[in-house]
Order: C-alpha cells, then structure tokens, then sequence
C-alpha cells in the first residue's frame, strides 16, 4: 500500500503557500502564517522548498546556519520550542542563490525534503514552495499523495499579471486535488510609516475580484508595510524578545491575525485521524 513519508507521521496539519509569480510575498505569508499560529500556542514547523531563492533562512535572522543528520533524518533548526525552520537554502551558501542543478536532481532534493527532516510532533507545517507551476510542484504534488495535506494559500498582488499567473497555480490545485483554503491579497495598498494611514498608490482588488468570478474564498488584503522588512532586517537586535514577540508588536500582525483566524475557523480535521501510518 502506498503511504505518506513517515517524517510527517506526526504532523497535524499541512497547509502549502503557493504562488504565480515569484516576488510577490510568498515567503512573507508563509513567515507570518508561522508567527501567527505560534503565537497562539500551536506548534509549527516551516518548510521551504524554493529552489528559486530560498529565503526563509532571512526571514527568521537563520542565514549560515548549518542542518545536522541524526539517524531520524535531517534535524530543523529549532527557533524556540515552538517553532522549527528547514530550508534548502541552510544546504547552500550564498544569500540570494538559487539551485541550479538539473530536474532530476531538483526533484530528489524535493521528494527529501518531504520525506527526511525529523520534525516529530507538529500542529501544522507550512510549507514555502517555489513559485509559478513547474516540475516541481508536481514532484509536491505526488509526494504529498497520500499525506493527505489540509490545502493551499494562494498569494498575488493586486496587478493583473500577478491575477492571470495565479490563474495558472488554482487549475494546478484542481488538477492534483489540492483544496485552496483561499487567496491573500499582498501589497495591495501602502501603509504610512508616520500615521499608519492605508493608501492605495496602483491597483487594488485585482485578487478579490478574482475570488469573487471564480468562487474562492478571499483571505484579506495585506498592505505594503515597511515596519514587517524593518522588522526582518533588524531581529539581530533582540534583547532577550523573540521575534514572535516583535512580530505581535507589528502592524501586520493584527491583519494577518484576522486571516489566521478564518483559516482556524474552518477546524480543518486533523489529518492523521484519516491515515493509516
Ligand atoms: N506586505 C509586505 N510589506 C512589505 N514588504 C513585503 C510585503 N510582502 C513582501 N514584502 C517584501 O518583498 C520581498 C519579496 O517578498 P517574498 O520573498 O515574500 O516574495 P516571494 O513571493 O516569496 O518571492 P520568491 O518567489 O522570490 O521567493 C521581501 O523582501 C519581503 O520582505
Ligand atoms: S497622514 Fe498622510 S501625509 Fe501624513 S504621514 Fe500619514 S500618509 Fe503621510
């Protein structure tokens, strides 16, 4: 019988963060969906398999840090006992490298990813995938098969360009039988550093009224904010705060909240109830 990669055999929840377009705030959705649930108390592991440009090891201050093996697999680094990070960029050196290596290899990196980190007991792994449909994604796609992952976040920016390449990603997920759970609308307006006032400087709605023609549920808006970049730039400077804390002090936080909380409202069953491991 075919079954799902044993490294998930205690992960509650999968949710995966897809995109049309690279650029567009993938990495920052996937980064403050993880925030959020810790700051609720769940447990979340975060793993990123954009071979584009892995940017999770920035966005969490973990650039250089190295993974270790141990005889249950790849170890995450452990941001705090809540939070656990894997990213293919801590297996490559350079900020801003993206793998170039040759399909098959890409894909056997991803089909490990998937199935050799040690994250034992989670609430819910989000997993940062590479934007635009490709090869990959339908490497994603078969080895989650079986695992039965809860769904997808679809994130776009209010432009057309961006609204027609996600177009693409939400007839791969009808294809492969991934259940969209919705679409965040990124940059989609400006936020003022001064007054926190929202402007709209190009063009908004574009992700709404996609949502609106093709039935999806819309997520929320989420605003150019500077603060969450000041906030990912300068986590250095800590001072005994985690960045859980700096990030329930941020303006995004209480929109992202508000997107969280639809997600949980669904009490999406948890997934190992239905397997058989
Ligand atoms: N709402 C936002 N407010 C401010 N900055 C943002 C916002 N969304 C994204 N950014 C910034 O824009 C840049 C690109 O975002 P991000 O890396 O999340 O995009 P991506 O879609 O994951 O890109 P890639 O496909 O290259 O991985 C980052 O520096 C990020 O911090
Ligand atoms: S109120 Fe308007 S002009 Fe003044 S700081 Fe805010 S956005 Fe800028």
């Amino acid at each position: 019988m075919e079954e799902p990669p044993k490294s998930l055999a205690k992960v509650k929840h999968i949710i995966l963060v897809l995109s049309g377009k690279g650029g567009v705030g993938k990495s920052s959705v996937t980064t403050q969906t993880a925030l959020t649930l810790v700051s609720k108390g769940y447990k979340v592991g975060v793993l990123d398999i954009d071979l584009t440009g892995p940017s999770i090891p920035r966005m969490f201050g973990l650039e250089g840090k190295k993974i270790h093996q141990s005889s249950k697999g790849w170890v995450p680094v452990h941001l705090s006992t809540n939070l656990k990070i894997m990213s293919l960029g801590f297996l490559i050196n350079d900020r801003g490298s993206s793998v170039v290596w040759r399909g098959p290899k890409k894909q056997a990196m991803i089909k490990q990813m998937l199935s050799d980190v040690f994250w034992d007991e989670l609430d819910y792994l989000i997993i940062d995938t590479p934007p635009g449909t490709s090869d990959e994604h339908i490497t994603i796609a078969e080895e989650l098969k079986f695992a039965n992952p809860d769904g997808c976040i679809l994130v776009t920016t209010p432009q057309q360009i961006s609204v027609d390449d996600v177009k693409k990603e939400i007839n791969f997920c009808n294809k492969v039988k991934f259940k969209i759970l919705g679409l965040i609308e990124n940059m989609s307006g400006f936020v003022c550093p001064y007054c926190d006032e929202c402007t709209n400087i190009f063009s908004s709605d574009g992700g709404m009224n996609l949502c609106r023609d093709l039935g999806l549920r819309f997520l929320g808006k989420l605003p150019i904010d500077p603060s969450f970049n000041e906030m990912i730039e300068t986590q250095g400077d800590k001072e005994g705060k985690t960045l859980v804390d700096f990030y329930k002090e941020n303006t995004s936080f209480t929109r992202f909240n508000d997107i969280i909380q639809l997600i949980l409202d669904d009490n999406l069953p948890n997934r190992l109830q239905n397997l058989t491991l």
